[in-house]
């Protein structure tokens, strides 16, 4: 099952430098592993901001509920996810 999801991230400003550096590394060696996987298929910058679109492809709401919960970040974001179907014009 596909999913559109849109993740803002909004890290606090008074998180101590080390700290978010951390979790920001933790994030992407997690998002890297999900790629692989063949779980997080699409992860694009969204141009001049500290956000991001991304596709997942998974097995339920609770798969992705539960990947997206788990990311490093998650405290830190605003998240928004989109089910995808099957458009009757895509060829
Ligand atoms: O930077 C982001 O968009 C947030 C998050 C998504 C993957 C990652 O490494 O960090």
């Amino acid at each position: 099952m596909l999913y559109l999801v849109h993740m803002i991230v909004r890290i606090p400003r008074d998180l101590p430098k080390e700290e978010a550096q951390k979790i920001i590394a933790e994030e992407k060696a997690y998002s890297q592993e999900l790629q692989r996987a063949g779980k997080w298929v699409h992860l694009w910058r969204i141009t001049g901001e500290y956000a991001n679109y991304s596709v997942f492809d998974v097995e339920s709401n609770d798969e992705l509920h539960d990947i997206l919960s788990k990311l490093p970040l998650f405290p830190f974001m605003k998240i928004k996810v989109t089910p995808l179907a099957k458009h009757p014009s895509a060829i």
